[in-house]
This record gives structure tokens, C-alpha cells and sequence, in this order.
């Protein structure tokens, strides 16, 4: 299922709860009839029945006291023992599965209890959160709700299962930190807590942090099977050395420090950076100026203000809720968890609202929109990212299968504001754009000698609060022979090193 890769489909979530909700306020009524009936039949048999009686035969020696007593064993008692056993009012209560078939009531499963677990972490680490403040419910400084000890264990496992064993750690620490405080504190809890942060530490080559939590366990529950065989793994893992994964990598932590604002370009970066009107090269620009603000003039990339409508964006939104679907990444095999959110493609040629959108394009970068790829439409729900990537293609075959050359360039409408988080982030420029509905963000992602510029790697940034919708138009080289003609010379030196940071680690 994928609930937890955007917002769009999120809120029937909500009546599938309130449904459910209500009917189990019916089950409860119903059970609250029935035991109140048992109680009255209860007062109504122990007014009948004697008691302790000191000469039972001279009791029952009363015709009718006895034929009470048979009434009711014969009778009464198999009619509550029927009574027990019937559970319309239990079945009364529609379960989840024949509610999802029978009225195509939406339903989420595992894979989106994992999204939206692996999401909150996600945003707890790019932003440098405090897991106290986080887990007690403060996001923004504003109060929500807050998660138990539970609850971090179950994202410390979904963590240390995705292989993110630092990650891991600082969940589970925090479990324990809310454990310790709880009524569900005892060794049995505590023990299983302990297993899991010595799985971890192995992972993670934390000999002492290993070796401490084995005995913890051990104290705890000197029978455990895990002492052992955490044990074992130790002794295997400590060869092993510690894995290493992008996420450990220079250009992941630049991506989260431009993302939290960290990094920020310095003054000399901006200091031939300006803003102004754009007047040209188009003749329209000269009657209907647009703000533009440079970010980088090498790589070149600026922004655009008040690009596009409020009327435009209500219709490429709904224009694009109608085919909506989870993200893929070209080249890449089905789902991947380097990029979460939905997205739907737009024909220009299909929406006559799209055909001013693709002349401004042209207008504003003097580029040719005819070898465009169709207008793509992102939605990111909570969580949602794109991590750090070029939008064109390295190898070229992978250009061509998509026919039209390689992505020369990028136009990016941003189509909602984003409360925190999602900000478009380059990590190599230190430029952190934020998501502000109306602006739309250009820049160039090769070099004139058509090589792929690696400082242009970009990432949308987790969304903590919002709903952060965009759109994306990527110009192809293949029509632009004479707007914007090849260099004759290689020219790729300044950027190749780019390219290194991440693959020294991944
Ligand atoms: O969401 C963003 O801000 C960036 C999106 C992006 O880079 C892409 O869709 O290729
Ligand atoms: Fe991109």
C-alpha cells in the first residue's frame, strides 16, 4: 500500500477510523444491554435460590421449590449459556477486512505503518531534532501528541531492519528512557529493550556498548536465549568491520546541513549574485517583467517569482489527483525509498491550461519546450523526500531510451507553501530553496560540453509539516541545436569531483 508516500489519499484513512469507531460504540452498547440483562437474571436466580441452607432435603421437599430449581437447570441456565455464545453483537462490529471489501473503504498495512515510522525518523535526523521534545509530541514548537515507549521501540526496529543502526540507537534509547518511567517496566520489557540495543551496537562495531548490554540481559533474565546468541553475533560481527551506506557519506551530511540551514552560501558565494527583472531574451518579458533572483551563476540556477497562478496551480492539482501514483525513479526497479511521494504526468498537449505554463518556460530561459518530457506533478506527505540526485543522466543510452536527448534543464514550480521541512536543497552550492507556492526555480544541469554538471545535485528535503506539492518541467537537449549549441570542448573538470563523494561511500 502506499499511504505513507503522500498526502493525497491520506484522509480517507480518517473515515475509515471514524467507521470503525462507531461501530464499535455500537458493539459496546450492544454488550452493555446484554451484561445488564445477565445481571438482572442473576438477581432474579439468587432471589430463588436458597442459599445456605441447613436441611436441603426439607427444602426441596416443596413441590414448587422444586420445581423451580429444575426450571432453572433445565431452562433458564441453557438460555443464558445461549445467550453467552451469541455474538451478533460482536459480529455487529464490521472487521477491517470485510469493511475494506465490502465498501472499498481505503486500508493500510504494514509497509505503511513502516513508511510512516522510517518518515519520522527521517525528519528527527535531517533536522537535527531534539528526540526528547519530538517524542513528546512538540513539533515546531507547537504541541501534538505524544509516543510511548512502544512506540519508539517499533521505529527503532523498522530502523535497525532498514539497516540504519545509528538511527536505531537513538530510538531505542529514547524507548528505554520512556520505559524506565512506565508501569510497563519489568525485566522481561526491559531485557528485550537490552537485546535490541546489543544487536545494534554490534552492528555499529560499539564493543563496550555490546559487551554492556549482554550483561544487562543477562542480569535481567539469566535464562534468555538472546545472552547467547547476542553473544555469538558479537563474536562473529567484531571481524566483520561496521557497514557503511550512503547515508554515512560527506554528501548525505552536506545534505542535511543545507537542509536545517547549517550551511548557508557564504559572502563571497553571493557577492556577484543579484535581483532584478527579467526583461528578456523573449519580447514578452520586456511588457510583463518577472523577479528574478540568481543563486549560483555556475552552475546557473535562479529563481523566478509569482511564476505561475493560483488559478493554474488549482488546475494542474486537480488535473493531477485524478492519475496520481507513487513515485519511481528512472532506472531504478519499482519503489525506492530514496524518493517518497506520488506523482502524476501531464501531456502539455493535453491541457490547454498547460500551453501558457510551457510558453513562460520558454520565455524565461530561451530554451525550446519541444523535446520536453511531459509536466510531472509531485506530491509529498509527511516525511516525503527526494534525496540527492542529478536529473540528467550520466550514461547516455539512458537519455536516449527516453529519446530527445539529455536533461539540458530543470523548471521547477513549487505549488504550496510548506509549513517546516521540504526545501529544495543543493548540497555542493550550500543553496537551500524553500518551498513557496507561486516561485518557480530554473537551473542547468550539464555542462556545455554535455557532460552532467555533478554540482547540480539536488534533494527535496523531508517534509516535516505541510503538504508540499510541485511540478516539474525538464527540457531536453535534443531541439535546442541553435538556442543553445554544444561546446566543442570538454568541459566537465570543475564538477567530476562531485560526482566521487558519493560513490566513495555507497
Ligand atoms: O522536491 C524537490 O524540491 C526536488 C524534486 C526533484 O529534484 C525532482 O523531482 O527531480
Ligand atoms: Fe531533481
Amino acid at each position: 500500500s502506499d499511504f505513507f508516500a503522500s498526502q493525497v489519499g491520506f484522509d480517507s484513512l480518517l473515515i475509515t477510523e471514524k467507521l470503525l469507531l462507531s461501530n464499535l460504540e455500537k458493539y459496546v452498547e450492544a454488550a452493555q444491554e446484554k451484561l445488564t440483562e445477565i445481571d438482572g437474571i442473576i438477581e432474579n436466580i439468587s432471589k430463588e435460590h436458597p442459599g445456605n441452607v441447613d436441611n436441603l432435603e426439607n427444602y426441596l421437599s416443596n413441590p414448587i421449590r422444586a420445581f423451580s430449581l429444575l426450571k432453572r437447570l433445565v431452562i433458564t441456565w441453557p438460555e443464558i449459556k445461549e445467550n453467552l455464545e451469541d455474538n451478533t453483537a460482536r459480529d455487529n462490529f464490521v472487521y477491517i477486512k470485510s469493511l475494506h471489501q465490502s465498501f472499498d473503504l481505503k486500508y493500510p498495512d504494514q509497509q505503511d505503518f513502516k513508511g510512516a515510522s522510517l518518515a519520522l525518523a527521517r525528519i528527527q535526523d535531517t533536522y537535527d531534532l531534539n528526540i526528547r521534545n519530538l517524542t513528546e509530541g512538540i513539533v515546531n514548537k507547537k504541541y501534538s501528541q505524544r509516543l510511548s515507549w512502544i512506540d519508539c521501540f517499533y521505529i527503532g526496529n523498522f530502523l535497525y531492519f532498514s539497516n540504519l543502526y545509528k538511527l536505531a540507537l537513538v530510538w531505542i534509547k529514547e524507548s528505554e528512557r520512556k520505559l524506565l518511567l512506565s508501569d510497563d517496566n519489568n525485566n522481561s520489557t526491559l531485557a528485550n529493550l537490552y537485546e535490541n540495543i546489543a544487536a545494534n551496537s554490534i552492528k555499529l562495531g560499539l564493543l563496550s556498548e555490546s559487551v554492556e548490554a549482554i550483561e544487562k540481559i543477562s542480569e535481567l533474565n539469566p535464562d534468555s536465549s538472546g545472552v547467547a546468541s547476542r553473544q555469538e553475533e558479537l563474536m562473529n560481527g567484531l571481524g566483520e568491520g561496521v557497514l557503511r551506506t550512503y547515508k554515512d557519506s560527506t554528501e548525505y551530511d552536506l545534505y542535511k546541513k543545507v537542509c536545517r540551514d547549517e550551511i548557508v552560501p557564504s559572502p563571497s558565494q553571493q557577492r556577484n549574485l543579484r535581483c532584478r527583472y527579467k526583461i528578456g531574451p523573449e519580447p514578452y518579458l520586456k511588457l510583463a517583467a518577472f523577479k528574478m533572483e540568481e543563486l549560483s551563476l555556475d552552475p546557473y540556477a535562479v529563481l523566478y517569482y509569482n511564476a505561475i497562478s493560483n488559478k493554474e496551480i488549482d488546475l494542474i492539482k486537480s488535473n493531477a489527483q485524478a492519475n496520481i501514483h507513487i513515485s519511481t525513479v528512472v532506472g531504478y526497479q519499482g519503489l525506492v525509498d530514496h524518493r517518497i511521494s506520488k506523482q502524476a504526468w501531464l501531456p502539455y498537449k493535453d491541457y490547454d491550461f498547460l500551453k501558457p505554463i510551457s510558453q513562460r518556460i520558454t520565455d524565461l530561459t530561451g530554451l525550446s519546450m519541444m523535446d520536453a518530457e511531459h509536466f510531472q506533478v509531485v506530491n509529498y506527505g509527511m516525511g516525503g523526500h527526494y534525496e540527492p540526485h542529478t536529473d540528467s543522466f550520466e550514461k547516455m543510452e539512458k537519455a536516449q531510451k527516453l529519446d530527445h536527448g539529455n536533461r539540458i534543464a530543470t523548471a521547477l514550480f513549487y505549488l504550496s507553501n510548506v509549513d517546516f521541512g521540504g526545501s529544495t536543497a543543493f548540497p555542493y552550492l550550500s543553496v537551500n530553496v524553500k518551498a513557496e507556492k507561486g516561485k518557480l526555480l530554473y537551473w542547468e544541469n550539464i555542462h556545455a560540453g554535455g557532460d552532467v554538471d555533478f554540482r547540480t545535485k539536488h534533494a527535496g528535503c523531508p517534509v516535516v509539516l505541510g503538504n508540499k506539492w510541485i511540478a516539474n518541467a525538464w527540457l531536453r537537449s535534443g531541439d535546442q541545436a541553435f538556442r543553445r549549441p554544444c561546446g566543442l570542448k570538454n568541459d566537465n573538470a570543475v564538477s567530476v569531483d562531485f560526482k566521487q563523494i558519493t560513490y566513495l561511500n555507497k
